[in-house]
C-alpha cells in the first residue's frame, strides 16, 4: 500500500471525513506558469512535451511545488486516445487541435483499432511512473481521459467548434456509425484508464467537455451509457465525472457508479446537491473569470462557494480549466483561501 502524506482528495472523493477542503485546478499544469512555458519552449511543441515522459513529469509536478495544490494531474491531453486508435492530431499554434483525417463512414470506424495502452500510450504510462517516483507520496496523482462523446466530436468534426454541427449531424443521421465509434472509444478508454491506474494514478477523471451541446435525450443515448460503462469498469480507484454544460443530466450523474460529480459555474450549488443526491462528492465550481478580479473579491467568492458546498464530500476546483492569461498570484490566492477556510 502506498504511503501518501496528503490523501485529502482521496478521502473526500470516497466520502470520508476530512479536516479541510482539498483543492486542485483543471488545467493547472499549463500556460499560467512561466515555469511551464520554459519547459514547453525547451520541448519545442506541445506534442513533443506531452510525448517526452521526463518533461511531461516535470510540468505535472510544477503546480504542486509552485501553487500548493492537493493533487497533481498527469500532463497529457484527451486527444492522445484518438491518436492511439489510429487518428493522429496536430496542435496548431493559437488555433488548437486539428485532425487532418476524420471519421466519415463505417469503414473509417472499422479501420480504427482498440488501442493497447502499453504500446500506443506507453509514453503517458512512463510519465506517470516518473511522476509517482518524484512526488514520493506528497500528493495523489489524477489520471484522466475524455468522455467518448467529447472524443467523437473531435474525431468527426476534425477541429474545435462552437456547435460541433458535423458531429451532431452524425448522431441524428448515422446512429449506427456513432454507436460503433463510441463503443470503440469506450473500450480503448477503459483499457487506458486501467493502465494509468496500474502505473500509479490514484483517481481518474472523465472530461465530457462538450456535453452541453446535446439535448437531454441525445445525452442519454450518446454519452451517458458510455460514461456508465467506464464507471462500472473502473473499480480500483475513485472516479470523477465532469460533464461541462450538462445541467440537465445532474440527476442521471447521481445514479452513475462514480464517486465524484464535477460542476461548472452555471450550476447552482444547492440545486445540484439536491439533484445529484447525498451519496456523491461534488467538485467545482468557481467561474475561472473570478481569478481576474481583486484578491479581496477572489477570497470573498471562494469562501462563499465553500460555504454553499460545505466542507465534507467536497473538492474545491474551478468550474472549468483555468484561463492561460490568469495571474499565478491570483491562482495562489484561490488555493490558499480554500486551504485556510474555517467552517
Ligand atoms: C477539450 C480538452 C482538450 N484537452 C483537454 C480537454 C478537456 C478539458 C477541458 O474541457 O478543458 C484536457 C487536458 N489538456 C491538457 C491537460 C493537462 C492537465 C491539466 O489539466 O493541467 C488536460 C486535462 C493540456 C493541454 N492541452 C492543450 C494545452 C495548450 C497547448 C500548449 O501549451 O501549447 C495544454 C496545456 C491544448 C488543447 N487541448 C484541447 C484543446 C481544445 C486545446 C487547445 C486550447 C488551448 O490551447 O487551451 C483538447
Amino acid at each position: 500500500m502506498e504511503n501518501l502524506q496528503n490523501d485529502l482528495i482521496l478521502r473526500a472523493a470516497r466520502g470520508q471525513q476530512v479536516e479541510r477542503v482539498p483543492v486542485w485546478m483543471m488545467r493547472q499544469a499549463g500556460r499560467i506558469l512561466a515555469e511551464y512555458r520554459a519547459v514547453r519552449e525547451k520541448a519545442g511543441s506541445f506534442i513533443q512535451l506531452a510525448t517526452t515522459p521526463e518533461l511531461a513529469a516535470e510540468v505535472t509536478i510544477q503546480p504542486v511545488d509552485i501553487l500548493g495544490v492537493d493533487a497533481a494531474i498527469i500532463f497529457s491531453d484527451i486527444l492522445v486516445v484518438p491518436e492511439a486508435m489510429g487518428l493522429p492530431y496536430v496542435m496548431e499554434e493559437k488555433v488548437g487541435p486539428i485532425f487532418p483525417t476524420t471519421i466519415h463512414s463505417m469503414a473509417d470506424v472499422e479501420k480504427l483499432r482498440v488501442a493497447n495502452p502499453e504500446e500506443e500510450l506507453k509514453y503517458v504510462l512512463d510519465a506517470i511512473k516518473i511522476v509517482k517516483s518524484e512526488l514520493n507520496g506528497r500528493v495523489p496523482l489524477i489520471g484522466f481521459a475524455g468522455a467518448p462523446f467529447t472524443l467523437l466530436c473531435y474525431m468527426i468534426e476534425g477541429k474545435g467548434s462552437k456547435t460541433f454541427s458535423k458531429a451532431k449531424k452524425a448522431l441524428y443521421s448515422e446512429s449506427e456509425l456513432s454507436h460503433a465509434l463510441l463503443q470503440k472509444i469506450t473500450d480503448t478508454t477503459i483499457a487506458y484508464l486501467k493502465a494509468q491506474i496500474a502505473a500509479g494514478a490514484n483517481l481518474v477523471q472523465i472530461f465530457d467537455s462538450w456535453a452541453g451541446i446535446l439535448s437531454p435525450e441525445q445525452y442519454r443515448i450518446y454519452s451517458l451509457p458510455y460514461i456508465a460503462q467506464i464507471c462500472d469498469a473502473i473499480t480500483e480507484v475513485p472516479v470523477t465525472v465532469f460533464a461541462k454544460g450538462a445541467f440537465f443530466a445532474r440527476e442521471d450523474m447521481g445514479k452513475l457508479n462514480c464517486d465524484v460529480v464535477g460542476l461548472d459555474w452555471n450550476m447552482d450549488i444547492a440545486e445540484s446537491r439536491k439533484l445529484v443526491g447525498d451519496s456523491k462528492t461534488l467538485q467545482g465550481n468557481l467561474d475561472p473569470c473570478v481569478l481576474y478580479s481583486s484578491f479581496d473579491e477572489i477570497k470573498k467568492h471562494t469562501r462563499s462557494m465553500i460555504q454553499q458546498f460545505g466542507t465534507q464530500k467536497y473538492i474545491a476546483n474551478l468550474g472549468h480549466g483555468v484561463y492561460p492569461d490568469t495571474n499565478p498570484d491570483k491562482v495562489k490566492c484561490f488555493i490558499d483561501t480554500v486551504k485556510e477556510y474555517q467552517a
